[in-house]
């Protein structure tokens, strides 16, 4: 008889089983996109269906999935809701260049995420998850109530900022996070008029007041490099070895332009710490509420951490962690969803022999929220059951059942960077904490730019009280 304690079902939409109305639509994809999807969404490999006048295709099954990512890529740009959002902000910053100018670029900033550098990071991570976690000192032994997605947003943002630029940022406010923030919130929204397909001259009524924020931030960047510019020039040995340095040393005629360094500067604040942020409070809040794996998780980090080893090697010895923050990367994907459009005429066979036609300008959705909540491909969708990643389960999990972090030419560039970075701050944190959540825990996961908890995540953060068996 299996003893286990039943799972914890964190709270998600449930499949519509009603379809909306036009109306009802926009309404939804304002308010939240998770709350749209109905049950053939999650049980149906493929849908075929019409958004507001877009042919559009759901994806759900692996082979077609992996046809469109992976085995004709070619033929598959960038969606245009999301490159109207983001291309004003981003421009030529690898997450939405395409064309020549992509591939150029992919093949420049590809030298820098090497696993060697990002190991390389590994000790700011741990420096800065551990300056962080003295935050929650001052609480004392009773402990305190802490907004935790606020605090790993913070968080995520010290370590970007330490590899980033390793701390030597031209600001003229001297809060480089609240501009971040300020950009991010204000310019990196879908609006009516995207839906609609206006073009990008018609105002989008969301983002009125972004561009100004958005001049402010790009001339800190500016100043930022020219001020490193200048250092590497005086001595390069001087120049400290991060993302900064690195960008810098691929300018050239093969590798990127001086306005390219800048778009990819800004494509790292973008992506890279708000994602990791996220999966990170979705983790701890989980974990709260499965104790049997706390425990699990509480004991590895202690007996880790005992052995001196170095935080690059925790990762590979941390196999509980790092399956208890994929499980949340699988419930809560911080991008919840990947999209094309099909360039020319292009069709897929099932192997059972089904013809999927991809007619050009069709637009393809891949969801990692559906995917990842999928009854053809998981036991149990909705439950949080991180022992699915052990290494001994792990091989029955699909390549093209779990894309956290997309697939193909284009997927994250920073997916070792982020797994490493999660490790070590929860290592760092539940070595010497417990999360647990209260009365006034009530996340509701909702789409902005990540998938985000609404209420926020306050949870009661207390000292640990470590066992010390050796
Ligand atoms: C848990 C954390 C993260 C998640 C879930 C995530 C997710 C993703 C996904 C799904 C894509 C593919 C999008 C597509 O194909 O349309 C992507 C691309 C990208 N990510 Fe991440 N990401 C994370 C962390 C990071 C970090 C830490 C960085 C950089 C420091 C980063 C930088 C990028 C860039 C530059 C791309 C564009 C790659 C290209 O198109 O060539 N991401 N990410």
């Amino acid at each position: 008889m299996d003893m286990r304690p039943d799972p914890f079902v964190p709270p998600a939409p449930l499949p519509r089983t009603v379809p909306p109305s036009r109306l009802e639509i926009i309404r939804i994809i304002l308010r939240n996109p998770l709350e749209l999807w109905g049950e053939p969404s999650y049980t149906l490999p493929w849908i075929r269906t019409n958004f507001f006048g877009q042919r559009t295709l759901i994806v759900n099954d692996p082979g077609l999935i992996k046809h469109v990512l992976v085995d004709n890529a070619n033929n598959y740009r960038m969606s245009d809701v999301r490159q109207l959002v983001l291309r004003p902000i981003l421009r030529d910053g690898l997450l939405t260049a395409e064309g020549p100018v992509w591939k150029r670029s992919r093949k420049a900033v590809a030298p820098i995420f090497t696993p060697r550098h990002a190991q390389g990071f590994a000790g700011q991570m741990l420096r800065q998850s551990e300056d962080y976690a003295r935050k929650y000192e001052g609480a004392g032994e009773a402990g305190a109530i802490f907004d935790i997605s606020t605090d790993m947003t913070e968080l995520t943002f010290a370590i970007l900022a330490d590899t980033l630029f390793s701390g030597e940022i031209v600001t003229s406010s001297g809060h480089f996070a609240d501009d971040v923030n300020e950009l991010l919130h204000r310019m990196g929204r879908v609006d009516p008029m995207d839906l609609m397909r206006a073009p990008s001259w018609v105002p989008r009524v969301t983002r009125i007041g972004g561009q100004k924020v958005l001049e402010k931030f790009r001339a800190i960047v500016r100043n930022t490099m020219d001020m490193r510019l200048a250092k590497m020039k005086a001595d390069r040995s001087s120049a400290p070895e991060d993302f900064l340095t690195l960008l810098l040393e691929q300018a050239g005629p093969d590798g990127l332009t001086k306005e390219e360094i800048e778009d990819n500067i800004l494509t790292f604040i973008g992506a890279g710490h708000e994602t990791t942020a996220r999966a990170l409070a979705w983790t701890l809040y989980c974990v709260s509420n499965s104790p049997h794996i706390r425990e699990g998780m509480e004991e590895e980090i202690d007996a880790v951490l005992a052995t001196g080893a170095k935080p690059v090697e925790w990762l590979d010895m941390m196999p509980q962690t790092r399956a208890a923050f994929e499980e949340a990367l699988r419930l809560y994907p911080p991008a919840p969803s990947i999209n094309r459009a099909a360039i020319s005429d292009d069709f897929w066979t099932s192997p059972k022999g089904e013809r999927v036609e991809l007619e050009a300008g069709v637009t393809v959705l891949v969801m990692p929220w559906t995917l990842h909540r999928h009854e053809l491909h998981w036991d149990r969708p909705r439950a949080y059951m991180p022992e699915r990643f052990l290494p001994e389960n792990r091989a029955s999990i699909g390549r093209f059942q779990f894309l956290p972090f997309g697939a193909g030419p284009r997927v994250c560039i920073g997916a070792t960077f982020a797994l490493q970075e999660a490790v070590i701050a929860l290592a760092v944190l539940m070595h010497r904490y417990r999360f647990d959540s209260t009365d006034q825990t009530n996340p509701w996961p909702v789409q902005k730019l990540t998938t985000q908890p609404k209420n926020g995540l306050p949870m009661r953060v207390t000292p640990r009280i470590i066992s010390t068996k050796a």
